[in-house]
């Protein structure tokens, strides 16, 4: 006779079919369940209300991991037609009307389903620094008024305030290494130099200094695990924009109706308002007695001299620290690498010279040769792709650069080529608002984030290989009888 496969039993058949029906549904959820988020983005936005000009920018990051390994990027930016929020002092419904159509942009950028959850911060620099300290209502009023147009539209608005200039260096600071991955590695990282219409920041980590000397100057993080003492300080009155100022407000108190200015080209004239160049907290005070309504401003193109304006403007004597950069500010030795965004990029890529493996000097004879240059040779270059009041000041911001790195700063000629101006890193911009978001939405965690202790791929093959192995047990505990074999059956 014929003997009957004990494992064709109807009872093991039905087990083995619902088994497998299990083992495929277990697998199944677990790829669905894990499976990455692909294509999946959260975003945030930032108003970055600059002294000068106003720019939105939207951030972007994958969606499932936005709280510690997730990397995020600049997605998109928009420049608000118009000069910065400040400007409207006298008019503030205007500074909230003039940012609808960058609002507008970040409604067709940033898709519908997310509206709701994006955050939404303004932060305003010098610019609103210098008019709350000049006119505090009308500061006030210029914030109501854009307050009330961003919440108007559908993103979840967190709010928009002035950051102090301790905020700007430090998140500038972060935005840079974070995009650099300095952070998450704990590598030895680099220092910010922001320079703005109407001020100037330096931040950087000094190991072998002992930060408190300056309690003001100096802002401890713990990130991803590393702490760091960060050295930061903001020179209000000594963006570009301002330090211009100082420089003409410094002339016209030798002769008030003409100035023969090195900072410009041979053959460059123009007439200046007395009112408009002293309509700010950073010269208000030099202003001449008895001065008449106008003064004629003319170009002298002499680099050598310039700098010798530009210096008087830094107070290199009085230090009650260790150390100084000017003004009396305290600051540790400069140490490692540095970029230097914003208007250090604009003007040194303007000038090209941005490469710092020259040697200073020959930078300094090429800008002095570029400040000889007459106007009208100038204009005929230029002028058909730079505004002609841009044009105009490009000497005198390249000689206020250096002038600040090497006697503000103390950058010598062998630690010049640590500077690198920068505009992007890895497609995002430097500047103080990524470091802003991160900051805010807690995006940077204290500690270094666990790694997850398998890939998924591997997940999805252990559950596997356990299931298969747990349903074998299975059929094999409730086989009917072992064919010819008294013993018990040995799982290897
Ligand atoms: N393409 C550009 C854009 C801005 N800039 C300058 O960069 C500076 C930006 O300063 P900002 O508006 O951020 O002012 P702060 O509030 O940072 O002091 C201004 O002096 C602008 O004139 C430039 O030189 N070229
Ligand atoms: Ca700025």
């Amino acid at each position: 006779m014929k003997e009957k496969n004990p494992w064709y039993t109807p009872l093991t058949i039905i087990i083995t079919v619902i088994g497998v029906i299990a083992i495929v549904a277990l697998v199944t959820v677990a790829v669905l369940q894990n499976r990455p988020l692909l294509q999946k983005y959260k975003y945030g936005i930032v108003l970055d209300a600059g002294s000068s000009h106003t720019a939105l920018y939207i951030y972007q990051w994958p969606a499932e991991k936005d709280n510690n390994t997730g990397r995020v990027e600049q997605k998109h930016s928009c420049k608000v037609t118009g000069k910065g929020i400040s400007s409207y002092a006298a008019q503030p419904e205007k500074a909230g009307m003039s940012l609808t159509e960058c609002m507008q942009e970040a409604e067709m950028v940033v898709p519908a389903k997310r509206h709701s959850e994006t955050p939404l911060y303004l932060g305003a620099t010098a610019g609103m620094r210098l008019l709350n300290i000049e006119n505090r209502s009308a500061s006030d009023q210029v914030f109501q008024a854009v307050e009330k147009a961003l919440q108007s539209f559908p993103f979840s608005y967190q709010g928009a305030r002035i950051l102090s200039g301790q905020e700007e260096g430090a998140f500038g600071w972060v935005t840079v290494n974070y995009l650099d991955d300095r952070l998450k590695q704990g590598l030895e990282t680099t220092g910010a130099l922001d320079l703005g219409g109407a001020s100037t920041q330096i931040s950087f980590v000094s190991h072998d200094y002992d930060i408190s000397e300056s309690p003001s100057n100096s802002m401890t993080f713990r990130l991803y695990g590393n702490d760091y003492n960060l050295y930061t300080h903001s020179f209000l009155c000594y963006g570009k924009d301002q330090v211009l100022r100082m420089a003409l407000a410094k002339q016209t108190q030798l002769g008030p109706s003409t100035i023969l200015d090195p900072c410009f080209h041979p053959g460059y004239t123009t007439t200046r308002n007395y009112s408009s160049l002293y309509d700010s907290p950073c010269v208000s005070g030099r202003r001449p007695r008895e001065a008449p309504t106008n003064f004629s401003h003319k170009g002298e193109g002499n680099f050598t001299k310039c700098q010798e304006v530009v210096k008087s403007l830094f107070n290199t004597t009085a230090c009650k620290y260790s150390k100084c950069s000017f003004n009396g500010v305290f600051q540790p030795p400069l140490q490692g690498p540095f970029g230097a965004f914003s208007a250090y990029y604009y003007v040194m890529n303007f000038l090209n010279l941005t490469d710092t493996s020259i040697h200073l000097e020959t930078v300094k004879n090429n800008l002095a040769s570029y400040c000889a240059t007459p106007w009208n040779q100038i204009k005929q270059m230029h002028l058909s792709n730079v505004k002609e009041k841009y044009l105009a000041e490009y000497c005198f911001s390249g000689t206020y650069i250096l002038t600040l790195l090497t006697e503000g700063y103390n950058f010598t000629k062998e630690t010049y080529s640590n500077i690198k101006f920068i505009k992007k890193i890895k497609g995002s911009d430097a500047g103080w608002t990524l470091g802003y978001m991160l900051n805010l939405t807690n995006m940077i965690p204290a500690e270094a984030p666990d790694s997850p202790p398998l890939p998924h791929a591997g997940y999805v093959s252990i559950v596997t290989v356990i299931a298969v192995l747990l349903f074998i047990l299975l059929i094999l505990s409730l086989r009917p009888v072992w064919p010819r074999c008294s013993k018990q059956p040995q799982i290897v």
